[in-house]
């Protein structure tokens, strides 16, 4: 199988099944046996239909006699691929882009292979201007098509922010995202791995703001590199990094982290104890656990207890028994659209329930802590209402608590002081966060 016929696989399945990209992605590409230009090429076509499927879309329609709507999904998708190689894709020739979809529309579709092949065609003669979005009129529609967000997005954005941070959030999400590579400081340092990635024709620097952080460029198959196999680091956007720096836990501390898998966080403060004290890490999804082990056996950690256990209900037996706890919640994860697209098609009615659930494992984390203790709350995403709303309401409740001072880091420092950071990706160029720092007073 070749790049094409592959991300029309991946892509039918992301359609149909609804599944994130790149779980999709390492399911499909597993045993396929396929060099890393094909790969490269796949994996470019699928994450850049799923970024543009809303732009597409609209200009198939504007081409189009019968709407995307009706279409067969195998012409839809290849349709699809076919304009985003023709439109955004600079390095594929015209001609390469047209043969392919059209050699791929007569193995899944014969009788549209000449209609796709004139919608194709047509794209070409009317390069210049087919790409444009004639949506003057109505902000909100304009930039949901040209970007390819949910309407709501946009407009809460709008609202939220401004129309000029909006459009600036926009094009940040639009950019490929870094690699980031954490050091296992129990193994290395990070000038030591910076030396071996370099000797391995790695290019990479350091991350100011964390001092374990490395961004990488051209890492390829991560997982059969034998850096990587010995544990010398693990892989974690800088945002992540920055909560465990918050927490800051101390050597032969108590901590629990009660939504852990995979274990980023998890292993990154068991990190910073040095393999002493004891991190408890739980989630509630008995497959994820299996991520949280290995990780921590590849990095050589002790100090960790993988349990499986529900946030949402409250475990009597971990009253007032920690030093740090660690809330990391499930949320709209619109911080990290750069790394999972599909997120811009969310509905509002899906992310509902959300702030209800990140309320109640706020609370019910809080109880572990003990006086003088340390509570952390974190997300992946930039909306109020998950976020310092939640916050907000929580102490509201819960006077025994209150916010301080974010001294270990230097990210945001119009609010670091107040004891939480908001991080944008269009204003801090990594992962949209918000982490909020919490003591037990009483
Ligand atoms: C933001 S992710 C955590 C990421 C993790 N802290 C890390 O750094 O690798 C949220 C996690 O919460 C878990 N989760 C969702 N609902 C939960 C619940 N009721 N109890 C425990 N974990 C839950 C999900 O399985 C998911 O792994």
């Amino acid at each position: 199988m070749k790049a094409r016929e592959l991300a029309l696989k991946v892509l039918l399945d992301i359609e149909e099944n609804g599944n994130y990209s790149n779980i999709a992605i390492n399911k499909h590409f597993k045993n396929i046996n396929l060099n890393n230009q094909d790969r490269g090429l796949a994996t470019e076509l699928i994450y850049g239909v799923v970024e543009n499927k809303y732009y597409l879309d609209y200009i198939i329609d504007k081409l189009s006699k019968i709407k995307c709507k009706k279409m067969n999904i195998y012409v839809k998708i290849l349709l699809r691929m076919g304009i985003y190689q023709i439109l955004l894709l600079n390095s594929i020739s015209d001609y390469a882009a047209v043969n392919e979809t059209v050699s791929l529309v007569k193995k899944y579709d014969k009788r549209s292979s000449g209609f796709v092949n004139a919608i194709l065609r047509n794209v070409i003669r009317q390069k210049d201007t087919i790409g444009e979005v004639d949506i003057k009129d109505d902000k909100i529609m304009y930039l949901a098509t040209k970007y390819s967000y949910s309407p709501w997005m946009i407009k809460n954005w709008i609202n939220n922010f401004s129309e000029e941070f909006t459009e600036d959030l926009l094009e940040a999400n639009s950019e490929r995202p870094s690699v980031y590579l954490r050091t296992n400081t129990l193994k290395t340092t990070r000038d030591e791995l910076l030396e071996k990635l370099r000797s391995e024709g790695i290019e990479c620097s350091v991350v100011p703001i964390v001092d374990e952080a490395i961004r990488v460029e051209n890492l390829k198959n991560i997982e059969n590199n034998q850096l990587f196999k010995d544990g010398l680091f693990t892989i974690q956007d800088v945002s992540s990094m920055i909560v465990g720096k918050v927490m800051n836990p101390k050597e032969n501390s108590q901590v629990l982290d009660v939504c852990s898998a995979p274990g980023g966080k998890t292993t990154h403060l068991a990190t910073l104890m040095n393999n002493t004290g004891k991190v408890v890490s739980r989630d509630i999804f008995d497959h994820k656990l299996k991520l949280i082990q290995s990780t921590v056996n590849r990095l050589g950690l002790t100090n960790v207890e993988i349990e499986s256990f529900d946030a949402s209900i409250l475990d009597k037996n971990s009253i007032d028994k920690f030093d740090y706890v660690l809330a990391d919640v499930p949320c709209s994860g619109l911080g990290i659209i750069r790394r999972k697209p599909e997120i811009k098609y969310k509905s509002k009615g899906e992310l509902k329930e959300l702030p209800n659930i990140q309320k109640n494992i706020l609370d019910n984390a809080s109880k572990y802590v003990k006086i003088g203790g340390t509570l952390i709350y974190s997300t992946c995403t930039i909306q109020d209402n998950e976020n310092m709303e939640v916050v907000k309401e929580f102490l509201d409740n819960n006077n025994n608590f209150k916010l301080v001072p974010i001294n270990e880091v230097k990210v945001d420092l119009d609010n670091q002081e107040n004891g939480y950071l908001k991080i944008y990706p269009n204003i801090h160029d990594i992962d949209g966060f918000f982490i909020a720092k919490l003591e037990r007073v009483r």
